[in-house]
C-alpha cells in the first residue's frame, strides 16, 4: 500500500521559560493512501503540532517527514508551499472567510491566485462541490447569514478546490452543535470513499468512531492505537464504544 505520509522519529520541541519541552517526542507515524486516520489526546498533548509538521506548516527539530515519498525538509519553501497549495487541503474548526465576499467567492478565492484566467472553470468546480456538498442555494449568502454547519461545509468546499490528496481537519466539528456535526461527518465518510485520504484532531469519540484507525496522544508521543478498518461501520454506537474503552485504556 502506498503511503502518503510518513514521519520517523520526529521531535519538536518549545521553550517553556528557561526550560525546552518536547511536544513531539520520538513520534513515527505512517498513513496508507485513502485512509482516514484520526488523532486524539488531552489538551496539550501535542495533535495540532503533529498535524502542523506533517503536513509542512511547520519544521521538526529531528526526524523526517515524507509526503507521498517526498521528504519534506529537502525541498525549498516554495515548493512546499504549492505542494501545500495542490495536494493538501485544510479545515479549521473556525473557517476563516473574508466578511465582504459571498460563499462562493469565499470558495473560489484561494483558486484564484494562480488560474486568474479560468474564473469560468474554477466558478464551475464550486458549485458542483457547493452542490455535493447540499449548500448549492447558499452561493450568495454572507457568511453572516449560514449556520456554523452551512459554513464548515463552505470551508470543506475550497479545502476540496484543488483535489487534494490528503485533507487535515483540526476539530472540524468541534464549534459545531450535534446535528451540523453529524452533518459535516457525513460530508468527510463521502470524501473519504471518494479515495482522498482524511487526518483529522479530534476530542470527540463520535469523530474518531468514523475513522479506520485512531492514534492515541499523551505528552509528545502516540501511546495506542485502535483499528477500526475491520468493525462493523453501520453499527456506529458499537465503533464509539471501542474508542471510548480505548481511550479510557490509554489514559485519555
Ligand atoms: N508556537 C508555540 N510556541 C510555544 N509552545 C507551543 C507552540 N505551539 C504549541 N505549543 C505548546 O505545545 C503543546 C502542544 O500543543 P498542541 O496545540 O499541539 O496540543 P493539542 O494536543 O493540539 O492541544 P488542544 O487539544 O488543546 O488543541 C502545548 O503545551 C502548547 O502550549
Amino acid at each position: 500500500m502506498t503511503k502518503i505520509l510518513k514521519a520517523d522519529q520526529l521531535i519538536k520541541s518549545f521553550n517553556e521559560g528557561k526550560e525546552q519541552r518536547n511536544v513531539l517526542d520520538t513520534v513515527s507515524v505512517e498513513v496508507d493512501e485513502g485512509e482516514f486516520v484520526t488523532v486524539m489526546g488531552p489538551s496539550g498533548s501535542g495533535k495540532s503540532t503533529l498535524m502542523y509538521v506533517l503536513s509542512g506548516m511547520d519544521s521538526v527539530d529531528a526526524g523526517k517527514v515524507y509526503f507521498n515519498g517526498k521528504d519534506l525538509s529537502l525541498i525549498k519553501e516554495n515548493e512546499l508551499s504549492d505542494i501545500r497549495r495542490t495536494k493538501m487541503g485544510f479545515v479549521f474548526q473556525q473557517p476563516t472567510m473574508l466578511k465582504h465576499l459571498n460563499i462562493l467567492d469565499n470558495i473560489i478565492l484561494p483558486s484564484m491566485r494562480d488560474n486568474r484566467k479560468n474564473v469560468a472553470r474554477i466558478t464551475e468546480k464550486a458549485r458542483s462541490l457547493m452542490k455535493r456538498m447540499g449548500i448549492a442555494e447558499l452561493e450568495q449568502r454572507s457568511i453572516t447569514q449560514v449556520s456554523g454547519g452551512q459554513l464548515q461545509r463552505a470551508g470543506i468546499c475550497r479545502a476540496l478546490m484543488n483535489n487534494p490528496k490528503i485533507i487535515f481537519g483540526d476539530e472540524p466539528t468541534g464549534a459545531l452543535n450535534s446535528k451540523s456535526a453529524e452533518e459535516v461527518l457525513e460530508v468527510f465518510a463521502e470524501i473519504h470513499a471518494a479515495g482522498t485520504s482524511i487526518m483529522l484532531v479530534t476530542h470527540d469519540a463520535k469523530v474518531a468512531a468514523r475513522s479506520q484507525r485512531i492514534m492515541f496522544m499523551r505528552d509528545g508521543k502516540i501511546v495506542s492505537e485502535l483499528n477500526l478498518s475491520n468493525e462493523d461501520h453501520s453499527d456506529m454506537e458499537k465503533r464509539v464504544e471501542k474508542v471510548t474503552m480505548k481511550m479510557r485504556e490509554s489514559g485519555i
